[in-house]
């Protein structure tokens, strides 16, 4: 019996006759940080929900820190830390009071101090929660979201609304998280995010998984065929696409008698392959009406 803290077989979950969920697979290993991608609708939510116990299946097996989270009780939700989009009804307490009263549910609270020097909120400790920006507001979710030490940290789209240095603080606070060996899951549409954050990502899009792997690899990445750009000595710009690029590179060099004029070798990025794959759903999912069903 492994131990992984998230083990999915077979994942199904159907609103009225249509399929949200379609059949996914997905194992989480202690330690690692998994991003799920995908379009509006692909079942991202209704995924990860269900691994957190806030929605029923109809079918596969799901394994969250060893319980069913359809069964699991209080000390499993504990071992849980969860940031959703946006919280609200705090405006009108403080960081501090709203972090020390979240940390009295748990056994194994981190300090309020260490949680606020983490999330870069020491400063705002002391101001009404109302008066913060979205982005402080946003550092608060994901500080309540840890304050509990969790085993497990659901982030759903974390850094909507971070400034860019907010982002990169925020990426290692999730490294550092996860090196300490809480295993992290996180829904993203920042490819460049979960490129620096992911150990593996999925992409999922009308219910199903569309490819699984590290971010380097995903889709192929890493064997596709790279585009190799460079002028020549008349200024005529030349583009070749190649497997074997430090071939052609040095190959260039020779006949160009050393630097290669505006030389660039490029391979396709993540949201090059992200875009490609789920390019044959989005005609498949755009434009449906959301039917609001409590499940
Ligand atoms: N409560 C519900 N009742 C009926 N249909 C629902 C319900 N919740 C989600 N759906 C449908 O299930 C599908 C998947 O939705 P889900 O919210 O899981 O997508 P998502 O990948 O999280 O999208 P987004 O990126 O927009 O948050 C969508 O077609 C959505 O309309």
């Amino acid at each position: 019996m492994s131990d992984a803290p998230i083990q999915v077989t077979g994942l199904r979950k159907t609103y009225g006759e249509r399929a949200a969920v379609d059949g996914i697979d997905l194992r989480i290993e202690r330690g690692e940080v998994f991003a799920l991608l995908g379009p509006n609708g692909a079942g991202k939510t209704t995924t990860v929900e269900i691994l957190e116990g806030f929605r029923k299946r109809d079918g596969g097996t799901v394994s969250v820190l060893g319980e069913d989270p359809q069964t699991a009780g209080l000390a499993w939700r504990n071992r849980l830390g969860i940031v959703l989009q946006s919280s609200t009804g705090l405006e009108l307490i403080t960081p501090r009071e709203a972090l020390a009263s979240t940390a009295k549910v748990y056994r194994d609270a981190r300090p309020v101090d260490e949680v606020l020097a983490a999330v870069g909120l020491t400063d705002k400790a002391g101001d009404r929660i109302g008066k913060l920006s979205g982005g402080q507001r946003r550092r608060l979710d994901v500080g309540l979201g840890i304050i509990g030490s969790p085993d497990l940290l659901f982030l759903d789209e974390p850094t909507t609304g971070f400034d860019p240095q907010a982002r990169r603080d925020f990426w290692e606070l999730i490294g550092s998280l996860a090196d300490g060996g809480t295993t992290i899951l996180l829904t993203t549409h920042y490819l460049d995010e979960a490129e620096h954050l992911a150990d593996r990502v999925g992409v999922i899009a009308a219910g199903r998984m569309l490819a699984l792997d590290t971010p380097a690899n995903l889709g192929g990445r890493s064997s596709s065929q790279a585009t190799v750009t460079w002028e020549d000595a008349a200024g005529t710009r030349h583009t070749e696409q190649t497997s074997t690029p430090t071939d052609l590179v040095a190959r260039l060099g020779r006949e160009l008698g050393g630097e290669v004029p505006k030389l660039t070798v490029t391979r396709p990025s993540l949201e090059d392959t992200y875009l490609s794959l789920i390019a044959p759903h989005l005609a498949a999912t755009g434009g449906e009406p959301e039917l609001e069903v409590v499940a």
